[in-house]
């Protein structure tokens, strides 16, 4: 069956060619859907890709049955619900820098238009006037303009704001002094930009903390006459309160790329107020912009469908080719430790601490955490887990995941140890790559082992007395289950014994309930990896 690729807003032709040059795809455009056509046509698509305006919600995604991944031709990626799409296991991926200097531009094209009241200016002469003194502007240099947000687009408009002789603030919770320095900005609190600024610009994503991080409140606080500037997301500045202040003059003048709503509704108090400029969300389209979004998300995407690396995604960390290369051994371990990990531990599990040590202590662990958790919710959520959203199954389950790292390996040079407390107790496995041998398990519940971690185990602990394995062997012969390979462990002579049995095929339960009914068996358990 074809890779469907699904396109619901407008991109660059570029983008599309990449997206159609993949091996067995099928590229469907489709813009200005409604949400029951967009359900429908999302059915299924393994790959979606959108720009700002197709609303990617909750219900939409429950309807893809087979979407891997949604690619945002873009930066923002508030139009689609990031929680849903984690849940569903579903990566999304943006284009951050595709599009910075365009709307970087955008916002200095608008802050020029504001203080020399370009457009008004323009109707007025197209009406027929030539009113030389009604259009009286103000000069950029001199002023100081507070940047919120010193990201990519904020800190492009700062440099853009230091050749036009301004004073530039700059708060954002990342920005070191260091970096402002190199700048020329002057790094401040949030209060002091708002107060001494003649013009402010927001260039920060919309979150819970940044919506209406300019109110009415704010908007008191600012000198008269202070001009405003919003390219980033509608939200973070309150456009009723905004109005307000247009209306009472309060504030001098705003502009605005971005609204609450879009497209602007037709009765929204901003069209009637003196002294704005409003363009319809135009901060990224240029031409440039929109080809390297959309060669960008479109690489991206092939990218993933191929499974190859990429590195833009808004809810994964991202692998460099030389990192997955570099933890490959030692994710093909994490998987098969937490799925042997699943079934040692039978149980509610509480509490999951995971060690790494040394050559598999390394700083990319955090992904080898989710390809432990993948392991051990695919156990029971088969197909269902993926790295995306492994710790959302954790997180569902109530499971306390922790990681310890150790420098060396209490035995072998890399190490990976899982424990799991299940209120039917604690279980512990580790496991270590050993060179060509590959992963292999190396201690059970604190016994030494050593074995392939791979195929059917049975695995039980017992009395340390003779006749044991014999009769749990002569079980499994006559049960046709050839036992292929045998590891026992014990700590003294008479005590507890461990035994890791290879078989080559399948145990069925009624098996291992009879292995659990002999005399001196305390555990019996039957792992498939
Ligand atoms: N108008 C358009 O068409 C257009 C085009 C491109 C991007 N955008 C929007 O512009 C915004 C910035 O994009 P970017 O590429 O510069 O993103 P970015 O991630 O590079 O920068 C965002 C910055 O905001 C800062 N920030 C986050 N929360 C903050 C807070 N509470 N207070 C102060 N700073 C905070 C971050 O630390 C970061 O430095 C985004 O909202 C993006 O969607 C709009
Ligand atoms: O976040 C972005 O990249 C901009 O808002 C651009 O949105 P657009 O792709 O809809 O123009």
């Amino acid at each position: 069956m074809a890779t469907k690729i699904l396109v619901t807003d407008d991109i660059s032709q570029a983008g599309l060619d990449i997206l159609s040059g993949l091996e067995g795809a099928e590229v469907v455009v489709r813009t200005n859907l409604t949400p029951d056509e967009l359900k429908e046509a999302i059915a299924d698509a393994d790959a979606l890709v959108v720009r700002s305006q197709t609303r990617v919600t909750r219900d939409v995604i429950d309807s893809a049955n087979k979407l891997k991944v949604i690619g945002r031709a873009g930066v923002g990626v508030d139009n689609i619900d990031l929680e849903a799409a984690t849940r569903r296991g579903i990566l999304v991926i943006n284009a951050p820098d595709g599009n910075t200097i365009a709307a970087a531009e955008h916002t200095f094209a608008m802050m020029i238009s504001l203080a020399r009241h370009i457009p008004a200016a323009h109707r007025d002469l197209l009406e027929g006037n030539w009113n030389r003194k009604k259009w009286v502007g103000v000069e950029l240099r001199g002023k100081t303009l507070a940047v919120l947000g010193m990201g990519r687009i904020g800190t492009e408009v700062a440099k853009r704001a230091k050749a036009f002789g301004m004073t530039v603030l700059g708060y954002d919770p990342f920005l070191t002094e260091e970096r402002a320095q190199s700048l020329g900005v002057k790094r401040c609190d949030l209060d002091t930009a708002i107060r001494e600024a003649d013009f402010i610009t927001v260039h920060t994503p919309l979150t819970k903390e940044t919506h209406h991080m300019i109110d009415a409140g704010r908007i008191a606080q600012m000198k008269e006459g202070v001009r405003l500037v919003n390219c980033a997301r509608g939200g973070i500045i309150d456009e009723m309160a905004l109005a307000e202040a247009l209306q009472a003059g309060r504030v001098a003048g705003a502009a605005i790329d971005v609204f609450e709503q879009e497209p602007l509704p037709i009765d929204h108090p901003l069209r009637r107020c003196p002294n704005v400029v409003l363009t319809p969300h135009l901060g990224a389209s240029t031409v440039e912009a929109q080809e390297n979004v959309a060669i960008q998300v479109a690489e991206e995407i092939v990218h993933v469908l191929r499974d190859d690396t990429f590195e833009h995604a808004v809810n994964l960390p991202s692998l460099s080719q030389r990192q997955k290369e570099r933890l490959a051994p030692y994710l093909a371990l994490a998987e098969q430790l937490g799925l042997f990990a699943a079934q040692l531990a039978q149980g509610a599990p509480s509490s999951m601490t995971v060690r790494y040590a040394g050559d598999a202590s390394d700083p990319d662990g955090g992904y080898l955490t989710r390809t432990v958790l993948k392991g051990f919710f695919s156990f029971q959520y088969d197909g269902e887990v993926n790295y995306v959203n492994a710790f959302r199954y954790a997180e569902d389950a109530g499971l306390r995941v922790q990681e310890v790292r150790e420098s060396r390996g209490r035995i072998y040079t890399n190490e990976i140890e899982i424990s799991v407390a299940t209120d039917n107790g604690t279980h512990r496995v580790t496991g270590t790559v050993l060179g060509e041998y590959g992963p292999r398990i190396v201690e059970l519940d604190g016994y030494p082992i050593d074995t392939p971690i791979q195929g059917i185990l049975i695995y039980t602990r017992h009395e340390d007395r003779p006749g044991m394995i014999g009769r749990i062997g002569t079980l499994l012969g006559d049960r046709d289950i050839n036992i292929a390979g045998m590891q026992v462990g014990r700590r003294e002579t008479g005590g507890e014994a461990v035994m890791l049995l290879s078989v080559d095929k399948s145990v069925p339960q009624d098996v291992i309930d009879e292995i659990a009914k002999h005399p001196g068996i305390r555990l019996v358990r039957a792992i498939e990896l």
